[in-house]
């Protein structure tokens, strides 16, 4: 076994940064983060889904050199930086803009950058990923997606220590990582909320409205990660993001509820040791670590109040009505695509669960139905992909029979 942790070369030098997903519950929190230690970083650029307005609030306030934008023109773009401009009672700034599908990518290789936190939700984060990669920037990862369906393709296409994890959990593990050598570890062990359905029946599973599924019990969050919460796909994603990450068999990798979310993960070692992290849930301190890695941000949340009575409890995930973890544990061993699959099925029930078209429980089962039906041989040779040669073309082919086939059955 071995474990690829972050690289620890540290620089007095301010880290440049780019945001992607810049309007988004990371990335908002990302600049209260660099607003908060102006000295140690910077931002060189930004980039969105669809929200101009933030956006554009956000280049006054933190003076990119260049925007991005996928879903709007270079001319909405610029209207509202001037209204942004007008409302604030300075001048229009004029950065570069980069409009349409490919912005984030763009952004992403940004040339005087540094360091990128891919802030974007979903599997369109893999390109992003994948060209922040390619640029030689450091990669503070939140987007736990593009790693997951992408796979060996990211691993390959990164230095070591270019990856530094920004998920909770994964920065949890990061650190406590450091506590031991690699050949010395014995299991991960990654901790879950439980989310608002911790101890339901399957029958109360097929109850749950929208507004109860968003009704995170610590973490408030965007839309898909809290609906994956909810139902313990985040969990399935994040044991394969570790396994990723780290190196680690899926068979050393364990999930444990932990109602609080203070303690955000632990490693055992051969000798009988448990390393655990431990903060308030505020995910501005992974991604203060993540940006400034290996370098701890002085002041960048408020540590455990231990002047208080507190309890921390633990208790076994029951994967009876919880089923996603071993599924993806599954999947992920079946080939290099399955992941792709799993993932975009889910994504794609998460719509049609928000829209309404099926109940909940069906979130799961769908990707259940999905992944099982699955054959890489024919899927990909149908689009005109060679099975057991992973691309980011396999991977999208992957991915788009996966959001058919549950489009056709929703
Ligand atoms: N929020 C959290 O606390 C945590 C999140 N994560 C992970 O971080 C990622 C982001 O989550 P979260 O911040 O909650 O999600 P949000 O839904 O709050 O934000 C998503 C962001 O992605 C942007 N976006 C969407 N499409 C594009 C695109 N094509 N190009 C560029 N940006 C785009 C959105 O822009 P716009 O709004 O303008 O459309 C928005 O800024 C997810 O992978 C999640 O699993 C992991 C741990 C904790
Ligand atoms: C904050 C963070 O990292 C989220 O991914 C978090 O893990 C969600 O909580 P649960 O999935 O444990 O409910
Ligand atoms: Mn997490």
């Amino acid at each position: 076994m071995s474990t690829q942790n972050p690289s620890t070369t540290s620089s007095d030098a301010a880290r440049r940064v780019v945001l992607l997903g810049s309007t988004g519950s990371i990335g908002t929190q990302g600049l209260e983060v660099i607003a908060a230690a102006p000295d140690r970083f910077e931002v060189v650029a930004l980039a969105a889904g669809a929200n101009v307005h933030l956006l554009a609030r956000q280049t006054i306030a933190f003076a990119p050199e260049a925007v991005g934008v996928a879903t709007a023109s270079e001319t909405q773009v610029r209207a509202a930086l001037a209204a942004a401009a007008a409302e604030a009672g300075v001048p229009t700034p004029e950065p570069q803009i980069v409009t349409g599908p490919d912005a984030a990518e763009l952004i992403a290789a940004w040339p005087t950058a540094d360091t990128v936190l891919n802030g974007m939700t979903g599997s369109i984060g893999l390109r992003p990923t994948l060209a922040a990669l390619r640029a030689g920037h450091r990669l503070a990862l939140a987007n736990k997606e593009s790693l997951i369906v992408g796979g060996a393709l990211v691993k390959a296409a990164a230095a070591p220590g270019q990856i530094v994890p920004v998920d909770s959990e994964h920065s949890a593990l990061a650190q406590a990582l450091a506590g031991g050598r690699a050949e010395e570890v014995s299991r991960l062990v990654v901790t879950a909320s439980g989310g608002p359905f911790r101890g339901a029946t399957a029958e109360r599973l097929r109850q749950v409205t929208p507004a109860q599924a968003l009704a995170h019990p610590t973490w408030d969050m965007g839309r898909v990660v809290t609906t994956n919460s909810a139902s313990l796909v985040n969990k399935a994603l994040e044991v394969i993001e570790a396994h990723l990450l780290f190196d680690v068999p899926l068979d050393r990798i364990d999930v444990v509820v932990h109602p609080q979310s203070v303690v955000h993960s632990m490693v055992e070692f051969v000798d009988g040791s448990t390393l655990a992290q431990v903060s308030p849930p505020d995910m501005r301190l992974p991604i203060a670590l993540g940006l400034g890695w290996p370098d701890r941000v002085p002041g960048a949340v408020p540590g455990c109040d231990w002047t208080q009575a507190t309890q921390w409890t633990f208790e076994p995930l029951n994967e009876q009505v919880f089923g996603a973890v071993s599924l993806a544990k599954a999947a992920c061993a079946a080939s290099d695509t399955h992941m792709a699959v799993f993932n975009a099925a889910n994504e794609e029930a998460v719509d049609a669960f928000h829209d309404g078209r099926i109940r909940f429980d069906q979130i799961v089962e769908t990707v259940r139905d999905v992944v099982e039906d699955y054959d890489p041989a024919v899927v990909l040779l149908s689009a005109g992909q060679a099975p057991g040669e992973l691309t980011v073309e396999a991977v999208l082919a992957a991915e788009s029979w996966a959001r058919e086939t549950v489009r056709s059955r929703w």
